[in-house]
């Protein structure tokens, strides 16, 4: 399904938590979705799933606006962090409630997941853990089989095997059934090998929207000597410049891949996380300004 985002804006009273934002999406893709805390990743969010109107913009999805719209919001599955689940139906419930409202429900792709989080049916939601919660939340999105999953913080509690389990299942739905994944998470590194496009919100703005591949060949971390570095950064877009002892830093991005002529200098791939950081921080200084 395809998602179009036209100058949309969020405001709560004089406070504006999403501000023009505009992109197009074209699935089926896995999608990183980040930002720092209070970014706009759940207000963005909530409105892509048709659950909240925005002040003004629009979403829509293949050509029809969300907001309220049943028939679109049936192909739009979405695990909020806390899953959202009332606390006192059991696992049972949820999936036949779930199995109610997706069209495209998949019982015994949901079976088989139960097993492999080690869930009980017949356990309420209150009485289980967090990290069991978050597996319920996870199985649901994988099993709702919706043309547009939406995981935000799927894995609030979850350990680390847990997770592992999450990101194997994903890659091998995307290859069975593909569709469009979005994923908002603050464990990026951890999960930035998934995604074919990123997306970075920051104070409610779209700061970088790029496919990864795009972002690890083109975006790097040079060192060296200062007159290397201008060589190499010029005509490219200078991210960060920084000074480590007597070695000088900058990360840059060049339309083109950029071979290393200067014997000085030691090229490094920037990890999400840490562009994550960088270009907060120049918006920052920008808005500041
Ligand atoms: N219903 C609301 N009323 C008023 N302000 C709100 C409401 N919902 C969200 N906000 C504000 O909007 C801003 C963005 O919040 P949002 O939850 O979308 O951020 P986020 O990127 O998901 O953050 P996090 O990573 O911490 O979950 C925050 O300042 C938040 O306080």
């Amino acid at each position: 399904m395809n998602i179009k985002v036209n100058q949309l804006t969020k405001q709560y009273r004089q406070r504006k938590v999403l501000d023009e934002v505009s992109f197009e999406l074209h699935g089926p893709a896995i999608i990183g979705f980040l930002g720092h805390n209070g970014a706009g990743k759940t207000s963005f969010l909530n409105i892509l799933s048709g659950l909240v109107e925005q002040s003004s913009g629009s979403v829509e999805v293949d050509g029809k606006p969300v907001f309220n719209h049943a028939e679109i919001m049936k192909q739009i599955c979405f695990i909020a962090e806390t899953g959202n689940f009332p606390l006192h139906v059991t696992v049972d419930q949820v999936l036949k409630m779930n199995k109610l409202f997706f069209p495209n429900w998949n019982e015994g792709l949901a079976e088989e997941l139960l097993i492999q989080f080690s869930l009980n049916k017949r356990d309420k939601i209150k009485t289980m853990s967090k990290g069991m919660v978050s597996a319920l939340g996870v199985i649901t999105g994988l099993a709702s089989e919706a043309p547009i999953t939406i995981f935000d913080e799927p894995y609030i509690g979850m350990d680390a095997s847990g997770r592992q389990l999450f990101y194997e299942l994903l890659v091998e739905q995307q290859a069975i059934e593909p569709r469009t994944f979005i994923l908002s998470t603050h464990l990026i590194d951890e999960a930035s090998n998934l995604f074919e496009d990123v997306l970075i919100l920051h104070e409610g703005k779209l700061i970088l929207h790029k496919p990864y591949e795009e972002i690890q060949s083109s975006i790097v971390k040079v060192k060296g000597r200062l007159e290397d570095i201008e060589a190499y950064v010029a005509g490219g877009m200078i991210i960060h410049r920084g000074q480590f002892m007597n070695e000088h830093i900058a990360v840059v991005m060049h339309d083109q891949p950029t071979a290393i002529t200067q014997a000085s200098l030691k090229l490094e791939a920037v990890k999400l996380q840490e562009l994550l950081v960088l270009l907060s921080k120049n918006k920052r200084r920008e808005l500041s300004r």
